[in-house]
């Protein structure tokens, strides 16, 4: 085990996809995955390994907010030798052309992150997917006819802002929608050379401030799944 994931070495698959909510982990093992088995509890962040057509993927919860998600995804790289990372989470919308439901892939994710000033002091780290499982995944959601936008999206360190228009400084700059874990992610990929990618549904509107539901949030968003599971699969 690892210091917070208690699976055995080889317990966690190669593929993992990874959603903030662990309640959305343990949706995404009992609805995709054949014979899952829950492979960790320790402190709540619920993780599982079973197959998807055949092959053995894992799905891990990894909390709220860049902090969380690097450390569960700095273990299952380096402890559990993960090589294909597939966040599935929510995200707010920054675009009046980005819809609640549709699925944003995040191609590179800004940060107002300490993360990568600790690492490259004022010089700046772009964060980016990588583009064999970008690009599958675009072809597949559009291939299925789901709404999908790929570009820049912002990994915040805050949910809640002073300045409810803060948005508006990203949207000006093509920035398509707001969560905060990718800017992670993707640095901790590039780090140890391994593919990861950002598949976000459009939980909400910045401008509309239009909503979907908690339920909708930890129990559908049905397509993100479907795309990373298949994307996963089909790159090497
Ligand atoms: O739905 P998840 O994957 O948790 O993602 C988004 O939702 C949480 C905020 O409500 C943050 O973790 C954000 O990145
Ligand atoms: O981080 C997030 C996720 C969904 N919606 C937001 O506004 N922010």
């Amino acid at each position: 085990m690892s210091v917070h994931l208690s699976a055995e070495k080889g317990q966690i698959a190669e593929t993992v996809l990874l959603p903030g909510d662990p309640l959305r982990a343990q949706y995404i093992a009992e609805t995709f995955l054949e014979n899952p088995v829950q492979h960790n509890t320790v402190r709540g962040m619920l993780g599982f390994t079973g197959t998807y057509k055949g092959r053995p993927v894992s799905v891990q919860g990894t909390g709220m907010g860049i902090p969380s998600a690097m450390i569960y995804i700095n273990e299952l790289i380096e402890f559990y030798g993960c090589k294909k990372l597939i966040r599935v989470g929510s995200c707010g919308s920054y675009q009046e052309s980005v819809h609640i439901r549709d699925l944003v892939l995040a191609q590179a994710a800004c940060t107002d992150s300490n993360i990568n000033n600790l690492r490259f002091g004022t010089a700046n780290f772009a964060p980016i997917a990588d583009f064999s499982l970008l690009m599958r995944a675009y072809q597949i959601a559009t291939e299925r006819g789901f709404t999908a936008h790929v570009g820049n999206i912002l990994s915040s360190d805050t949910f809640y802002t002073d300045d409810p228009k803060e948005y508006e400084r990203w949207a000006r700059f093509g920035v398509l929608a707001v969560e905060m874990e990718a800017a992670g992610l993707y640095t901790l990929a590039a780090k140890y050379g391994v593919k990861a990618l950002g598949i976000m549904t459009v939980s909400d509107h910045l401008i509309t401030r239009e909503e979907t539901t908690a339920e909708e949030r930890q129990l559908t968003f049905n397509q993100m799944i479907e795309v990373a599971l298949d994307a996963a699969l089909d790159v090497e």
